[in-house]
């Protein structure tokens, strides 16, 4: 491959989704006259607008799709090459394009994302979404569906359940309760009368850039109806390629075939058993597969010993680091998850190659605070810090561990309110050493606070509360609690002066 390279750059950054945007942005306003390419396999890149800096780790910001042309104009020493990496050489330091080009490079980034961690490949009925022509096919299936069945627990369930008009939804999740990744039980019990309740009307919720398609108890259930009329449009341009992210489905019109109203059905504690479309239905004895009445185009038999028909299956059970073209012939190390482990340099296990976002996996030693999760935050962070190792390197500059990485912080949008996560929010990695203050007010706020030897260490924040910058900076200094003890949630209280 390497007598075939064409031209060799600096910096070669692979995708063009936030890690790796942020990643090019940083690198050429540090080193303006750095010859440098971004490969990205889709149309669009995606770019960080409106950046806001909530408080010390907190942010918060919207994301637009754009042409590469705008990257390339703002940094003249930028090529956007429009072609998927097919293989890459670590010694040769060069990788092929599908189109068949080969490029060298002295440094390379790989931010080529993640894709969904589906429960079945290759089973036309059941869908992921991960970029816009997934929620394009996910839009124009939904529109002609009674019924479908979502499976997982995480971010997509959670937004998914919430936003479907005009089609039953069976939801199945694994737990005891909604929202496993983001919440506890508390929270989800918190969260579920939103489930029953109307939506408000769209154009007050809509605080973000959107994006757009063209219109085209074990065993144990619980059902939840609400009526809303709200309708929204969907139009404009399509990509392939990068995640979705914050408010994507405020673009788009999320409604089934039938009017009205939206049922979502809980199904708790109970995995896919197996799926299996109507022709195999009829083939199979009857003792086997016994789903309730009606006639669908796919079944699905629970662990609870339940079978559902439905529709279609969105398979929203997390993502897997897109590491394909990158592995063959090289000697990457992978991490558990799959991720290319990188060390805190962003640095993979080959020489000049590093990587950020949902690709990698953080392999230093974590501060006390901080975990990794898949999110456009952390997809921004790493991204940027990459692009200022990789600045660093080559000036032969010592550099450091950056902050963001202090302390784990997102805000995001459940069921229409706003939640911050704040540290080992569900008390990951902490055993039984630690003891919870909880406040509730129903309808409003769900405060959750998590107390290690009478230091914060954590904190799920539901509702606008406006204790997230006071709570992170108790998370921070570490200060000792002890003797406030629940004072600490006493509305009455206005903790803010209480810590000055
Ligand atoms: C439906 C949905 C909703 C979400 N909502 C939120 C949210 O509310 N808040 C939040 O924080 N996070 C959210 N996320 C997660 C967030 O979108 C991702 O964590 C983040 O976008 C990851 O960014 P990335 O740059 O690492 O990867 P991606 O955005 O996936 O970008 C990867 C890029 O690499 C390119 N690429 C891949 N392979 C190759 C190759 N071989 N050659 C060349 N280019 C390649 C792709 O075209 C793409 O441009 C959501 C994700 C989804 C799917
Ligand atoms: N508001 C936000 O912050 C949002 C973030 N996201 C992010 O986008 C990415 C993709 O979202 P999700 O697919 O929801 O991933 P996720 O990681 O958030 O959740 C995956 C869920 O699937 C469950 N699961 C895994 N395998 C399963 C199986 N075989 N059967 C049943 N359940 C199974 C897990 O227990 C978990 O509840 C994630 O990185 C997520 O963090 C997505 C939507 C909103």
């Amino acid at each position: 491959m390497a007598d075939r390279k064409e031209k060799t750059f600096r910096f070669v950054i692979v995708g063009g989704g936030i890690a790796g945007v942020t990643c090019v942005e940083q690198l050429s306003s540090q080193i303006p006259s750095a010859d440098l390419a971004l490969i990205t396999a889709g149309p669009h890149i995606k770019a960080v607008t409106n950046y806001k800096q909530v408080s010390k780790t907190l942010e918060e910001f919207d994301v637009e799709e754009q042409p590469s042309s705008v990257l390339e104009e703002k940094f003249p020493n930028l090529t956007v090459i429009h072609s998927a990496v097919k293989s890459l050489d670590t010694q040769s330091h060069s990788l092929e394009t599908t189109d068949g080009r080969v490029f060298g490079y002295e440094k390379l980034c790989i931010c080529g994302g993640g894709r969904p961690k589906l429960l079945t490949q290759d089973n036309p009925y059941v869908l992921g979404i991960r970029d816009t022509d997934s929620a394009q096919e996910f839009q124009k299936r939904l529109s002609k569906a009674k019924r479908i069945i979502v499976v997982g627990n995480g971010g997509i369930a959670l937004e998914l359940v919430y936003e479907v008009d005009g089609c039953e939804v069976i939801w199945a999740v694994k737990d005891k309760a909604i929202g496993n990744t983001f919440f506890d039980a508390g929270a989800a019990q918190f969260l579920i009368p939103s489930l029953e309740a109307d939506k408000p009307e769209r154009a007050a919720l809509c605080k973000r850039t959107r994006y757009t398609t063209e219109e085209p108890a074990p065993g144990g259930s619980q059902t939840f109806t609400a009526d809303r009329n709200a309708r929204r449009q969907g139009t404009g341009p399509t990509e392939a390629g990068s995640a979705l992210g914050p408010d994507w489905h405020e673009g788009i019109v999320l409604r089934g075939a039938e009017q009205g109203t939206r049922r979502v059905s809980l199904e708790y504690q109970c995995e896919v058993e197996q799926i299996f479309t109507s022709e195999e239905l009829l083939k199979s004895p009857q003792q086997t597969l016994r789903p309730e009445n009606g006639s669908w185009p796919v079944y699905v038999q629970l662990t609870n010993g339940k079978t559902f028909g439905c529709d279609f299956v969105v398979s929203a059970t997390g993502v897997v680091p897109n590491t394909e073209p990158f592995l063959h012939g090289n000697n990457f190390a992978l991490a558990d998850d799959g991720g290319l482990q990188v060390d805190d340099h962003m640095m993979t296990s080959e020489p000049d190659v590093y990587a950020a976002g949902d690709v990698c996996t953080a392999c230093w030693e974590h501060s006390p605070m901080w975990q990794q999760m898949r999110l456009w935050t952390q997809a921004r962070q790493m991204g940027w810090y990459t692009g200022r190792c990789m600045a660093a390197h080559v000036l032969s500059e010592p550099i450091e561990l950056d902050f963001c990485f202090e302390l784990f912080s997102h805000i995001t949008k459940f069921f229409n309110y706003k939640v911050v996560l704040l540290g080992k929010f569900n008390g990951q990695g902490l055993g039984l050493d630690y003891e919870l203050l909880i406040r509730c007010t129903k309808g409003q706020e769900y405060v959750k606070v998590v107390l290690s030897g009478g230091r914060m260490v954590g904190a799920v924040l539901i509702g606008d509360t406006d204790l997230e910058e006071t709570f992170e900076n108790l998370i921070l200094n570490q200060m000792d609690l002890t003797r406030y003890g629940e004072e600490l949630l006493n509305p009455n209280i206005d903790i803010e002066d209480y810590f000055d």
